[in-house]
């Protein structure tokens, strides 16, 4: 692990030669020394923490969303201090990054770690997400948000028990400790799933919020640790209809979708799972496309990827990644992804995960 100071002088001459500012390269790193020997952190301008989240983006491996890094929107909103000033910063996040269904990748960044001790946290794993519950007559919900709905069902909030709770905001500050605020229904956009061929569908009652956010990765500039920097993009088809939605242990509607479309599931060798996938998966993709929500398929999505990958070089950049996250659950093998190489090696910035907070 390198000192602070070594940290920064990596971080402050990459971000300032792609921003065609060598010549300023001594004089900002002197500042920093001075604040980081007064202190014992630094500062950064927006413009290093703008341009440096759209470098952590460019160097997230996992993400095959990578050609728009440069387009990514930063607010700052390190002057909140308050759990109700982070609450209406993350309601702002909300409706400027929705956008009516013209979804407009965002990252608001509040307080940094300060010598090493954590200002703030949100404890959802997304801004806006489904809770869960374990009830006597089986499970409602998303399974993946038992715990963090027990948490919040502890810190007094209480769902009304439908499988599309939308969970309360949950922030944590060293100053004034643990608040849960409820999301104003007017920043939450949700879609409502049918499919064009199958008027049945409709029937399940399916939905999915517009806006994935994620909030619980820290950012880590410089140095310097963001341990809340929420973002968001939108939604590749397959993340709702190939897991979310079809996963055993998650909401499991391969097999209601199967009877739907009068599929003969007593065999596997039928690829009924198959055909209820790309169903489901055709599904989520015409809905968000007649709602006006962004969305990308799997194919679009490699394709961009691909073209990620040529304007890296172009840049005389190195691409990385991790291929076992960037091919797509569904098809795989069709896109170009599959049959290429990635080396996974670690940039910085980038984004880690942290320590659950409960
Ligand atoms: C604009 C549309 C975007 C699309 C379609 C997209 C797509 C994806 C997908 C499909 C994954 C894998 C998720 C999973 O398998 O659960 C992913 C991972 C990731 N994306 Fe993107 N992404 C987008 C924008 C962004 C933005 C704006 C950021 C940050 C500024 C970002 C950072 C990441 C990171 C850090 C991961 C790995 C998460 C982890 O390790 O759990 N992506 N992306
Ligand atoms: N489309 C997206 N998908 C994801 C991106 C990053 C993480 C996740 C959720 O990851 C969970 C942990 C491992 N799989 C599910 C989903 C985005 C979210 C925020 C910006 S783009």
């Amino acid at each position: 692990m390198n000192s602070l100071e070594e940290e920064a002088v990596l971080f402050i001459s990459k971000c300032y030669k792609e921003l065609g500012k060598g010549e300023c390269i001594e004089k900002r790193m002197k500042e920093i020394t001075q604040q980081i020997t007064s202190f014992g952190y630094y500062e950064h301008t927006y413009e290093e923490i703008s341009h440096g989240a759209k470098m952590a983006w460019r160097n997230s491996n996992k993400c095959i969303g990578r050609l728009f890094w440069d387009t990514l929107h930063v607010i700052d909103a390190r002057t909140n201090s308050k759990p109700s000033d982070i609450a209406n910063s993350l309601f702002y996040h909300l409706e400027s990054a929705t956008n009516n269904g013209r979804i407009k990748p965002t990252l608001t960044v509040f307080q940094p770690k300060k010598s090493g001790e954590e200002q703030i946290r949100i404890w959802n794993h997304q801004l806006i997400r489904y809770a869960g519950y374990e009830t006597s007559e089986g499970i409602i919900g998303d399974p993946l948000s038992i715990p963090f709905t027990k948490e919040c069902e502890k810190l007094g909030w209480r769902g009304n028990r439908t499988n599309f709770d939308i969970l309360p905001l949950v922030i944590e500050t060293k100053e004034y400790g643990i608040h849960w605020f409820t999301i104003p229904e007017k920043y939450i956009l949700e879609v409502d799933i049918e499919h064009p061929d199958y008027p049945s569908v409709k029937d399940l009652g399916l939905k999915w919020y517009a806006v994935p956010a994620i909030a619980d990765m820290k950012l880590e500039i410089g140095g310097i640790e963001y341990t809340a920097a929420p973002f968001n993009g939108w939604y590749m088809g397959t993340e709702i209809g190939a897991r979310n939605f079809a996963d055993k242990d998650r909401y499991n509607m391969l097999p209601k979708i199967a009877s739907l479309l009068n599929l003969d599931t007593s065999k596997n060798s039928n690829l009924w799972k198959d055909r209820a996938l790309v169903e489901l998966n055709r599904a989520v993709l015409y809905s968000y496309q007649k709602s006006g929500v962004s969305i990308v398929d799997h194919h679009t999505a490699s394709e961009q990827f691909r073209k990620f990958e040529k304007n890296e070089k172009s840049s005389g950049r190195k691409v990385t990644g991790k291929w076992n996250w960037l091919i797509p659950p569904v098809s795989p093998a069709t896109t170009h992804i599959f049959h290429e190489h990635y080396n996974d090696e670690w940039e910085t910035p980038n984004f880690t995960y942290q320590m659950s907070p409960f």
